[in-house]
């Protein structure tokens, strides 16, 4: 598979995404927080919305369903890639019983029901009194945050990171982003990644997950240090990229991350929901936290050819972005009022997804943020009114407006339900 992306907004080609299913529909209003979500959500409605946000990316993009990747992948002959599943750690952690029943189904199910268990569950099937009295309903749980696909994983240049995911209840979905993108191919000796198209792969640990990430350019990204992603986890994508220093790489391997420190609150879980990009010059961003001298802290880390990583501070994320030689005009989401600033960035206004040089897709029920884009220059429409005419989709810039009330429900925007896979180059 062939993965590139040399920065956050050129044009989109081809990104994974995930149809929402049963995964969703089977959460419980105990479990909502648990799983991370605000509340429960309705099924058929969000199924709805995200029928429509589908439509925008196949005609502005090329979608790879993780569910058709997995049916690929997992039909290798000798069972290779289930076997990559459980060295990898699928059934960790578990007891032995259950890892054993969950060992046994793995290697003799179909790909059908393979796929049905990993992602929309396995229900328990005990064997001890002890398993069978346990509050625990699954033997594998639901993965309902799967259509997030932002965060188990992403592409820096034309490697592949898999996320070290803060919360248990989204850890296989870092395995299955791997299996999806033909990783587990890596440990057949006979295929480098320099010679197939098989992606180079990083594990990343500690704790980091993908919509704290923003490639900014071919030299820096930006990484949010938040309640997802910790220090170690930073210094686990800084070991990586920097042991590709000397690779010849092209998109390049960036040598400069821009640290910005994030407040722990639910609202606020990854970079994306406080900063997006929506063309190369200009960015949404969450005015409380950025404007002023009492802004968040922002931490620089970069390094040169063999010199080790050095760290310094910045006196704001637009110094730094200055220093970087990408300055970004700052467009707050939520306007200029402080109460719908909050309203609109915790329904995930800031959070919309570029497809293009000056062309993002947003939820239309954040209204004073839409205007913000409004103010900016951009061009606001329906996604019904520009998928009805082609003179429409090559209006830039231009701002789609999706429903979204019951996918924000969910805990996050349209950033988060996709994962870039390769994009074009701008020319700045
Ligand atoms: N990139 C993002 N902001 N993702 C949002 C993920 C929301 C998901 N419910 C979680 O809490 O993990």
């Amino acid at each position: 598979m062939n993965l590139s992306i040399p920065n956050e907004v050129g044009r989109l080609q081809s990104v994974l995404l995930h149809n929402p299913g049963r995964e969703v529909a089977a959460m419980t209003p105990d479990r909502a927080s648990e799983n991370l979500f605000y509340d429960v959500v309705p099924f058929e409605p969000m199924v709805e919305e995200y029928r429509r946000f589908r439509k925008v990316m196949e005609v502005f993009s090329e979608p790879v369903f993780i569910r058709d990747r997995l049916a690929v992948e997992l039909r290798d002959e000798g069972g290779l890639a289930r076997r990559w599943l459980v060295h990898h750690g699928l059934l960790a952690g578990l007891h032995r019983s259950k890892a054993a029943r969950l060992h046994t189904w793995l290697m003799k199910a179909s790909v059908e029901e393979l796929i049905q268990g990993l992602v929309g569950g396995r229900e328990k099937r005990s064997d001890t009194l002890e398993d069978y009295l346990s509050g625990e309903t699954h033997d594998l749980p639901p993965l309902p945050n799967l259509f997030f696909t932002r965060d188990p994983g992403f592409v820096i240049g034309s490697d592949l990171f898999i996320s070290a995911m803060a919360h248990p209840v989204r850890r296989r979905e870092g395995l299955l982003t791997a299996l999806a993108l033909g990783a587990w191919r890596l440990d057949d000796q006979s295929i480098t990644p320099d010679t197939g198209s098989i992606p180079r792969m990083h594990m990343l640990s500690g704790s980091i997950e993908g919509g704290d990430v923003l490639v900014l350019d071919g030299s820096t990204i930006v990484v949010g240090l938040s309640q997802r992603t910790n220090p170690r986890g930073v210094d686990s994508l800084i070991s990586s990229l920097w042991s590709r220093r000397n690779g010849k790489s092209n998109p390049p391997v960036p040598h400069r991350i821009i640290l910005v420190h994030l407040p722990h609150q639910r609202s606020m879980i990854h970079l994306d929901m406080v900063f997006t990009l929506v063309s190369s010059t200009q960015a949404l961003m969450y005015r409380p936290l950025f404007e002023g001298v009492r802004g968040v802290r922002v931490t620089g880390v970069s390094w040169e050819n063999r010199e080790p990583p050095r760290f310094y501070e910045y006196d704001s994320v637009f110094q730094a972005l200055e220093a970087a030689g990408h300055p970004l005009e700052p467009l707050w989401g939520g306007g200029g009022d402080a109460t719908v600033q909050q309203r609109e960035q915790w329904m995930a206004g800031i959070n919309v997804c570029s497809l293009d040089e000056g062309l993002v897709i947003a939820y239309k029920n954040n209204p004073a943020t839409i205007q913000t884009l409004a103010h900016a220059g951009f061009s606001i429409m329906s996604d019904q009114k520009v998928l009805s005419s082609r003179d429409l989709m090559e209006k830039r810039p231009l701002c789609i407006t999706l429903p979204g009330l019951e996918l924000a429900r969910a805990g996050g925007g349209l950033r988060c339900m996709t994962m870039p896979l390769t994009r074009a180059a701008v020319t700045r």
